[in-house]
């Protein structure tokens, strides 16, 4: 008996919004959902004890960057990434099917799989729907994904019909190659581009096939925010409801509140660290690049409005001499406060939904963020 179970517990009378739980072996998901990304067994700069302390519910590994480093062996060894990374909350792995095409020029897709030069060593590789599943059977990830082909932004309708017809065969032989389905769910990944018959064509063949959650992927590739919601408007009611739906790589905190509305239910990105390690924080009032000069005095929390331990100890000024100095320390104390302030921020639009308020809340942060509508 599969340990895995959404359990849905507010639908928004307003918007498409809703309120769950994700039971998994290791713990429970609150959703909506963000999940700070740990593309190499570490959100990077923080420990699993951090992330415990800002009551992160569940962080993402990857298939692609372990398998080249440290491996599969050594991940056997380990006991599984849980083990490896002393994290023992829930773990989301992506298949690497995004990564061998956006990390790698060379490479060759065929029906069997892809074929890539490792961007790390050049070596010759070869990942196939059934090795991307073994890999995260050996990781141990609580929500694993079917190996994809995201089409590239841009792609015309015949090839990205045809590489959503070869994504739903890979598919069902994701599904077919799983060895651990009671204590690892497999989501499947909707593509179909930018075109809604492709779209719909894509959530048949993965409903057909049965899935615990469904990925909509092939976004956040270049298209404009307008046209990513679009999707969203006619992919996500085509979902079944009693399921999770997950939004791959997104997103930037408008993104996550659009997102919302429309019935996603999680949500993963590597801007809120990313643009820490730059010197931009997030806070209440919109983003502060802290790396600028204008905050060579300013002895003021990053967010005033933040009770993060980094919000309470530490100035603008300290972090902006960190990060000029490329100092490590100034990457760690931005990165935490930006997921932080990302995971409460999604806390907030948890409560907002449960009080029948999420219009209201998003309006007000909107405002205060300095997003126009
Ligand atoms: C991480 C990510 C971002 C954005 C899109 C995708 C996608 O289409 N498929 C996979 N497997 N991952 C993705
Ligand atoms: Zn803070």
């Amino acid at each position: 008996m599969s340990e895995f179970r959404y359990e849905l517990i507010k639908e928004c009378k307003d918007t498409g919004a809703r309120v769950g739980k994700i039971h998994t072996p290791h713990g429970v998901i609150n959703t909506p959902i963000f999940m700070p990304v740990g593309t190499q067994a570490t959100v990077k700069s923080l420990s699993s004890e951090d992330l415990v302390e800002m009551d992160a519910n569940i962080i993402l590994g990857n298939t692609y960057h372990l398998y080249l480093r440290p491996g599969q062996e050594i991940m056997k060894k380990a006991g599984g990434l849980h083990q490896f990374m002393n994290w023992n909350r829930p773990i989301l792995t992506d298949s690497g099917g995004f990564q061998v095409f956006s990390l790698n020029e060379l490479r060759k897709i065929t029906e069997d799989g892809v074929e890539f030069i490792s961007h790390l060593d050049g070596s010759k590789h070869f990942m196939t729907p059934e090795k991307a599943i073994d890999m995260q059977n050996t990781i141990g990830g609580d929500i694993i994904m079917c190996f994809d082909e995201c089409a590239p932004a841009g792609a015309d309708y015949e090839y990205t019909k045809k590489s959503m017809e070869m994504t739903s065969r890979w598919a069902k032989r994701c599904s077919d190659a799983h060895k651990r389905p009671e204590d690892q769910a497999l989501f499947g990944i909707v593509q179909g581009g930018m075109f809604e018959d492709l779209r719909a064509q894509s959530v048949k063949d993965l409903t057909e096939i049965g899935f615990p959650g469904y990925s909509i992927g092939g976004l956040s590739v270049g298209e404009s925010k307008a046209v990513m919601y679009h999707i969203l408007d006619v992919t996500t009611p085509l979902l079944p409801k009693d399921k999770p739906r997950y939004l791959m790589g997104v997103g930037s905190l408008d993104a996550l509140f659009e997102g919302t509305v429309r019935g996603i239910d999680m949500f993963d990105c590597v801007l809120q660290s990313r643009i820490a390690r730059n010197g931009t924080a997030l806070t209440s009032h919109g983003k502060v690049v802290v790396r600028n000069a204008t905050y060579k005095e300013d002895f003021s929390p990053v967010d005033p409005e933040c009770d993060c331990f980094v919000c309470r100890n530490y100035t603008r000024a300290y972090i902006r001499h960190l990060i000029k100095t490329n100092e490590i320390l100034g990457a760690r104390l931005l990165t935490y406060h930006n997921l932080y302030f990302t995971l409460r921020t999604m806390e907030k639009i948890r409560q907002a939904i449960m009080d029948d308020h999420l219009l209201a809340y998003k309006e007000a942060f909107f405002e205060k963020y300095g997003i126009a509508e």
